[in-house]
């Protein structure tokens, strides 16, 4: 039977907390196919316990390269894992079969798997062409290095493909074709790269690794900023807040710590201190229209439930890629946001929002589709609902476990249901 939470608070809504996130699961994913690249030279710190950075550190200390047979290696929901897994698995000795969730079975990975199969990987589909599950046959014999790739679906493709760049024997050059979308996840991918010793050389639309070898480091997991978003929305929808988050830093990695200065609009202040960050409310000032959210889809549920929360008919682009993630993100919003009276309406990729009819129910149940955020972003209504339910409240385990007793330590009371 699934579980769902039943969360309220009590009272004035007056927050004083301190969070201490998990690591960042996308920082923490990269770290753990570094560390397998570099056989052991490279170290992981402060690993994340996200489930999907769990499952994949898991798969990585399971497989063998001594045994004929084929392994099945299921990553779950856990789309990065799987791509990164599409990318370094050919370069393995081995046979495997890489799958995931019936969810995982809808992502597209044929842009990933057709560049592989250009530099020399031997890949086949499954089931249905152009989806996991994957055929994986290694190790790889290169016979291109250079390959041309759509920048506008997915960087994780990208991300995946430098991974392997400096461990194979041509090194490798991308072509990157259309805009590139969530540029700072390849900057992460990148810098990460060069703290354990690998160069790159980038002309804008070209991105190019040679072989060469990784150097010992030890990389540090920094924390989860698309995780502190959720109480960046808590901050704004409560009557006052004062809520640290110890270790978060405002030079980060994570193209999500813009969530910093998007909230200043939505009346949250950040302070650094020398323990990590503070949040505090303070008066709303909305003066941009059209938030562009290209570089961070992560924050895209957080700020347009919030937007909605406030009754302010934003506008918002940039939400091309929410269709294939873990749900179709903006149909899953357009269902529940319409349970507050809420539309979110598209014309020419522009998707606006129309608070005109918001209300607050007495008790609303949100469903979360197999989606962390979906829960993580609707939570924080019930600052100003006196019931919310989400649904399937173990989804929140896919990126920060910790969420429900994290939002109790807060003040707020959430009964499993
Ligand atoms: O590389 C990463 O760690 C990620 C990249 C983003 O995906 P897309 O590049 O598909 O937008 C993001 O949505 C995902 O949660 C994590
Ligand atoms: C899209 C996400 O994850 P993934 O693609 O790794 O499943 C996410 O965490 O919001």
């Amino acid at each position: 039977m699934s579980k769902h939470a039943l969360v309220s608070f009590t009272g004035n809504t007056e927050i004083h907390t301190e969070i201490t996130l998990t690591g960042s699961k996308s920082e923490c994913n990269r770290a753990l196919i570094i560390s397998a690249s570099s056989k052991g030279a490279v170290k992981v710190e402060n690993m994340s316990i996200a489930a999907d950075s769990v499952t994949l550190e898991r798969i990585l200390n399971q497989i063998s390269t001594a045994t004929p047979h084929q392994q099945t290696v299921d990553v779950g929901p856990a789309g990065t894992a799987m791509r990164f897994l599409t990318a370094y698995l050919p370069t393995l000795p081995g046979q495997f079969l890489l799958t995931g969730t019936e969810r995982m079975k809808q992502r597209p990975i044929g842009i990933l798997t057709e560049a592989l199969k250009a530099v020399g990987a031997d890949i086949s589909y499954a089931e249905k062409e152009g989806f996991p599950p994957l055929n994986i046959q290694g190790p790889l014999k290169q016979t291109a290095a250079t390959v041309k790739i759509k920048g506008d679906i997915s960087s994780q493709y990208i991300s995946a493909l430098l991974m392997i760049a400096p461990s194979l024997e041509q090194g490798l050059t991308l072509q990157i074709e259309g805009e590139l979308t969530s540029l700072p996840y390849v900057n992460m991918t990148l810098n990460m790269l060069e703290e354990a010793g690998i160069s790159h050389s980038w002309d804008g639309q070209n991105i190019s690794i040679k072989p060469q070898p990784f150097k010992p480091a030890t990389l540090v997991v920094e924390p989860d900023w698309s995780a502190a978003s959720y109480w960046y929305s808590i901050a704004c929808l409560a009557s006052k807040a004062e809520i640290s988050l110890p270790y978060l830093k405002e030079k980060s990695l994570q193209g999500d710590s813009r969530i910093r200065s998007i909230m200043t609009a939505f009346g949250v202040k950040t302070a650094t201190t020398a323990e990590g960050i503070t949040l505090s409310s303070t008066d709303k000032n909305f003066d941009e229209e059209v938030l562009d959210l290209k570089d961070c889809p992560d924050l895209a549920q957080t700020i347009i439930v919030c937007a909605a929360a406030l009754k302010q008919n934003l506008a918002f682009t940039g939400l091309e890629t929410l269709k294939i993630k873990e749900t179709d993100r903006v149909k899953a919003l357009q269902n529940e946001l319409a349970k507050i009276g809420v539309t979110l309406n598209e014309d020419n990729l522009i998707y606006t929002l129309n608070c005109e009819n918001l209300h607050f129910p007495e008790r609303v149940i949100f469903g979360t589709y197999e989606d962390h955020r979906m829960a993580m972003a609707f939570a924080p209504l019930s600052l100003l609902i006196k019931e919310v339910v989400l649904e399937e409240m173990d989804v929140v385990e896919k990126s920060y476990p910790d969420f429900w007793k994290d939002l109790e330590k807060a003040g707020f009371t959430v009964t499993v249901i």
